[in-house]
């Protein structure tokens, strides 16, 4: 699912303006029925107190609409205005007149020097105050306000996005947003739900359909993506009967170091469990039994130093390497890793202590094989590409490094995203059970069997971070959070490509839909 900026939703809205020959007030009236349809359909007419807090832009006019409809349809309504400026937009002005025609209880106008009304925690809240146009700080009173929904403890619906949330920056401050319980986003999510600082914002969130000119949003190029089912289905590359080993390449692990060879158990299991017709582990010579013990499908081979890397030296040409898990950075290790980077034709997934090695040296960028792979957690990042401001800054300095050394970044957390040749892939899948040991060595594994079998890079990689999270989400409905190992995502990883092709049921497709 396409991510549109700010710019391609106001293109959205006046190409659909111009080619449904309709006026913007109509498109309005489509937003907030839509509105009203997803609220009625779960309320069944309830008596609960609905308190609708509208700006004085669109979103406030969406805000009315919706107020309207469910004052017509007999539900218990309060409308409020919130005068945060004197510049109404055209449509909140035809909705504040139609509003005023179908109730005697007018809206109330609230200004800084109002007190604000009583809310009561088993009210709703709609939060139509600012949408996709807040475009600089939120004044102190509205914040207030915002503090006072809060506190009410009140069930929030924000219409189009939480107000305060802006779609390309981070919030001066987190009480400048409303914390909304759900979020009603017009044809897509926005990025901002998916990064770290802003995600809090919206517990959940679903989208609404408002006609938007489909030839536009299908057309549009858009910056950031959004990764599930259907957008890794094709990428999947099936098999044949009369396949054989040799079609899905020999995937080489290197890394490990005294009392850290379970990393490579656990990223050549990966890989193998992806699919890689062979995998070999180049590790320390310590971990020669352990290793040949826990995971006998792989091969083994060991370097001449007893504790760590020293010499990377194999004979085989492998389809892909994967390097760095447990790998540690002795003096040793880094040597052989340039000799390694110097002499190295296949391509290259690193991770950990391989991203580490580079970020110290970083010298050796320059040498990676074009579309390597890294895969660093946030505290592998900020060695790579220093501190950054907000998420937002932290993606364009990702977009930026990675166009400098023509590799892929995948930014692991919550929300994986990849980012390749400034493009932003945002993953759907995994869960906090992945916040556990290994996991990352197991995402290592995975894109390096996938690119082992003849997947390109890119695709390997977003197709692997989609797997991985996968596996975690089917694994977890038996381990629970807490409980889940790094290796039952690698149990699970059959289930995981299974699911690709299971019909979904209506509870799949709502989970689909909300992001929670
Ligand atoms: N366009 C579409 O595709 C569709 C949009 N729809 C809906 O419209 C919403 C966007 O509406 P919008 O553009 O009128 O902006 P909105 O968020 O209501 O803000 C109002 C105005 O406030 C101002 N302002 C900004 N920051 C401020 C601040 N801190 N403190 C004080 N004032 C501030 C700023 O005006 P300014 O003063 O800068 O001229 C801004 O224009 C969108 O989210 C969706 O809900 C749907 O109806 C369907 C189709
Ligand atoms: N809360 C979370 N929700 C979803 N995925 C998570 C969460 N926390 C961690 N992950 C995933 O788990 C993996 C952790 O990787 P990493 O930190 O490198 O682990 P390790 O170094 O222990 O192998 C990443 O793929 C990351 O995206
Ligand atoms: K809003």
């Amino acid at each position: 699912m396409k991510l549109f900026s700010k710019e391609q939703i106001y293109e959205a809205d006046r190409l659909t303006i111009e080619r449904q020959n309709i006026s913007s007030a109509d498109l309005m009236e489509r937003a907030g029925t839509q509105l009203f349809n997803w609220m009625h359909a779960r309320m069944q007419g309830a008596q609960v107190p609905v308190h609708v807090f509208c700006g004085i832009g669109n979103n406030g006019g969406d805000g009315l609409v919706l107020a309207r409809h469910l004052t017509t349809h007999g539900y218990h309504v309060k409308t409020y205005i919130v005068n945060y400026s004197d510049k109404r937009s055209k449509d909140f002005l035809i909705n504040y007149d139609r509003i005023k025609s179908v109730t005697k209880d007018w809206p109330v106008l609230l200004t800084d020097d109002e007190s604000f009304p009583e809310i009561n925690p088993k009210d709703i809240i709609v939060d139509a105050v600012f949408g996709i146009g807040l475009n600089r700080p939120v004044v102190a009173w509205v914040v207030a306000l915002f503090d006072h929904f809060r506190a009410s403890k009140a069930f929030t619906l924000s219409v189009d996005v939480p107000s305060g949330l802006y779609l390309d920056k981070a919030p001066e401050h987190t009480n400048n947003v409303v914390s909304a319980s759900f979020t009603l986003s017009f044809a897509a999510p926005k990025l901002a739900f998916f990064l770290p600082q802003t995600a809090q914002h919206t517990v959940q969130w679903d989208v609404l359909d408002i006609g938007f000119d489909q030839e536009y949003l299908s057309s549009v190029d858009t910056e950031a993506e959004l990764i599930a089912k259907h957008e890794v289905l094709f990428l999947f590359k099936p098999r044949t009967k009369f396949s054989h080993k040799g079609q899905f390449g020999h995937s080489l692990i290197i890394g490990g170091s005294y009392g850290k060879i379970g990393a490579v158990t656990l990223a050549c299991k990966g890989a193998l469990s992806a699919g890689s017709g062979l995998v070999t582990a180049y590790i320390p010579k310590c971990g020669y039994t352990a290793l040949q013990a826990s995971l006998p499908e792989a091969m083994v081979i060991t370097d001449t130093d007893k504790n760590c890397i020293s010499n990377i030296n194999v004979a085989m040409q492998p389809s892909v390497v994967g390097l760095g898990v447990g790998m540690g950075t002795d003096s040793k290790t880094l040597k052989a890793f340039e000799a390694f980077l110097k002499e190295n034709k296949s391509p290259l997934v690193l991770d950990a202590d391989g991203l580490n090695m580079l970020a110290q040296h970083t010298a050796l960028l320059k040498m990676l094989p074009a579309q390597t792979v890294l895969t660093p957690h946030p505290k592998e990042l900020e060695r790579l590409i220093g501190v950054w401001k907000d998420d937002f800054d932290k993606l364009e300095k990702v977009k930026a490094f990675a166009h400098t050394y023509n590799v892929i970044v995948v930014i692991k957390g919550a929300h994986t995203i990849t980012i390749s040749n400034n493009k932003l892939y945002v993953n759907t899948t995994g869960n906090p059970g992945l916040a556990t040991a290994g996991s990352g060595d197991v995402l290592t594994g995975i894109i390096t069997g996938l690119i082992s079998q003849g997947y390109a890079p890119l695709e390997a990689t977003v197709f692997g971070v989609y797997l991985h999270g996968k596996a975690a989400d089917i694994a977890v409905g038996k381990y629970g959070y807490q409980s889940l190992l790094a290796s039952h995502v690698i149990d699970y990883l059959g289930a995981a490509y299974l699911d690709l092709f299971k019909k979904p049921d209506s509870q799949d497709r709502e989970q689909e839909k909300e992001g929670s």
